[in-house]
């Protein structure tokens, strides 16, 4: 039996968990990274050139306390940012500073060619609106060239709750759930981008009258 959830669902969850429960969200973020080394790790992808595409929320949190963890066992990564840095939410910069006191490198201009995976680290569970337009055309660009990609919790572009493209999304080989899968990579045209769905725990904690809106599966 699986259980799905909504957007709403899951940042209230996230929520309960920090703020109920106390524990930080640097340590979610840790583990939400060490859940997606898990899954790199496990011999499936070619980590010769891991590009992490990084975004100003969250998730892009995640995608660089990721690279720090493969730069650490030598795995040739790169991290780069999609927007302006200096915008970024303060568990960004703070990933960040850990990230460039560790020597991860960073790329100013992608060449999704040369990278023989991308991890998708740009939006997540907060995506509230269409891809900025160059955005769009460079999640265009990425899956023209049928990019190798992993997404961190959704693919950048699926609206998590119904399923929708919001104006562009990346296509991803897999999608790694943080916590719980969320409804939108179950419905089409999310599923198609999503490709195939894993969910990994990373220590959320649920409050026992919570009531899910979607039935479990
Ligand atoms: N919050 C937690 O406790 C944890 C979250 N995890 C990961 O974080 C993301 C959700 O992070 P969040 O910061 O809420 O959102 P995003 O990173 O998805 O988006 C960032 C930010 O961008 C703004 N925004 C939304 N849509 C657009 C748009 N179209 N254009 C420009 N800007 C936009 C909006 O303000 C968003 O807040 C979750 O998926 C997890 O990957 C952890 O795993 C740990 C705990
Ligand atoms: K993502």
């Amino acid at each position: 039996m699986t259980q799905l959830v909504t957007t709403e669902e899951m940042q209230e969850l996230d929520q309960y968990t920090m703020t109920t429960i106390g524990l930080s969200e640097d340590v979610l973020i840790e583990r939400a990274a060490l859940a997606a080394l898990d899954v790199l790790g496990a011999g499936a992808y070619d980590l010769s050139n891991v590009l992490v595409l990084v975004g100003l929320g969250n998730n892009g949190a995640d995608g660089i306390a990721l690279a720090r963890l493969l730069h650490q066992l030598h795995i040739p990564v790169s991290l780069q940012f999609v927007g302006n840095a200096n915008k970024a939410k303060p568990a960004v910069k703070h990933q960040l500073q850990i990230a460039e006191a560790c020597g991860v490198p960073r790329s100013e201009k992608s060449d999704f060619k040369q990278a023989s995976l991308i991890i998708d680290a740009i939006f997540g569970t907060g995506l509230n609106k269409d891809l900025p337009d160059g955005l769009q055309k460079m999640v265009k660009a990425a899956n023209h060239i049928e990019s190798t990609v992993v997404a961190l919790d959704l693919p950048t572009g699926v609206n998590g709750t119904t399923g929708q493209i919001m104006g562009a999304a990346l296509k991803a080989k897999t999608t790694i759930s943080f916590g719980f899968i969320k409804a939108g990579v179950t419905k089409n045209p999310g599923k198609k981008s999503a490709g195939q769905v894993l969910v990994k725990d990373i220590g959320i904690v649920v409050p026992e009258d919570f009531q899910f809106s979607i039935k479990e599966q």
